[in-house]
C-alpha cells in the first residue's frame, strides 16, 4: 500500500518548538484524523504536508501532487455569491449544475445562493469551502476543522458529504473535537504539545 511518510518533522516559530520530531506514516487512499489540544501544531503540519512551509529538520513524502484543501479562514472571494465562487476555482468549464447540486447537499439553496458570500453566516461559508474543495480534481483533501461553525446536525450532513464524494481519495483531517474526528472513519492519530505523535486509533 502506497503512503505518506512523515519522518522525523521539527518546525519552531521565534525559537519555540511546535513540532517535536513527529513522525508518521498515512494509507494514501484512506482518511486519517489529527487530533489534538488547540495550539499543538496541527494546522502547522498540514501545511508542511502542503508545501506551504519548510520544516526545520525532517522530511514528507509520497503526498499526491493534486491537492485541495478547507482552511481555517475560508479563502473566498468575499464579493462573489457561493456559485461564482466554486466556478472561479474549478475553472469556467465547471458544471454549474453538479455545482449547485454539491451546494444542495450542504443545504445550500435558494437566497443563500443570491448573496455574495460576505453576507453568509459563518456555517454556510464553510460548506461553501467545503464543496470548493470536494469538487476539485484532486488527489487529497486537506480539512483543517472544516464543521467548525455548524451544528450538529448540519456537522453530520456534512461528514456523509464528504465520505459520499471522497471518491479514493487521501483524506487528512485536523480537528480538537472527538467526535468530528470520529465522523470520516479512518485512523485517529493523536497529537500533543509540541506535536509529538502520541499514537494511533483505528
Ligand atoms: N506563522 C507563524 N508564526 C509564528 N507562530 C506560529 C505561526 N504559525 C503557528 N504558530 C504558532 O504555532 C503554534 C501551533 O499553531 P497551529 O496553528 O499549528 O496549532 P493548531 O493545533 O492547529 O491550533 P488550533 O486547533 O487552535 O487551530 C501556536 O502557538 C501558534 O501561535
Amino acid at each position: 500500500m502506497k503512503q505518506i511518510i512523515i519522518s522525523h518533522l521539527c518546525k519552531s516559530y521565534g525559537g519555540e518548538p511546535v513540532l517535536s520530531d513527529f513522525s508518521a506514516e498515512l494509507p494514501v487512499g484512506e482518511v486519517t484524523v489529527f487530533m489534538g489540544r488547540s495550539g499543538c501544531g496541527k494546522t502547522t503540519l498540514l501545511r508542511l504536508l502542503m508545501g506551504l512551509e519548510k520544516p526545520d529538520s525532517g522530511t514528507v513524502s509520497g503526498v499526491p501532487k493534486a491537492m485541495s484543501a478547507v482552511f481555517q479562514e475560508d479563502r473566498l472571494f468575499e464579493a462573489f455569491h457561493a456559485v461564482a465562487n466554486l466556478k472561479g476555482a474549478l475553472g469556467k468549464d465547471a458544471d454549474e449544475q453538479a455545482i449547485r447540486e454539491h451546494l444542495s447537499q450542504l443545504e445550500l439553496t435558494g437566497e443563500a445562493l443570491k448573496k455574495p458570500v460576505l453576507e453568509l453566516s459563518g456555517g454556510m461559508r464553510r460548506r461553501v469551502a467545503l464543496a470548493r474543495a470536494v469538487l476539485a480534481e484532486s488527489g487529497i483533501l486537506f480539512l483543517d476543522e472544516p464543521f467548525d461553525g455548524l451544528d450538529g446536525v448540519t456537522k453530520k450532513k456534512a461528514a456523509e458529504y464528504v465520505k459520499r464524494h471522497r471518491e479514493g481519495r487521501t483524506v487528512l483531517l485536523v480537528t480538537h473535537d472527538r467526535a468530528e474526528a470520529e465522523s470520516l472513519g479512518g485512523t485517529i492519530i493523536f497529537m500533543d504539545k509540541e506535536g509529538e505523535n502520541h499514537g494511533r486509533e483505528n
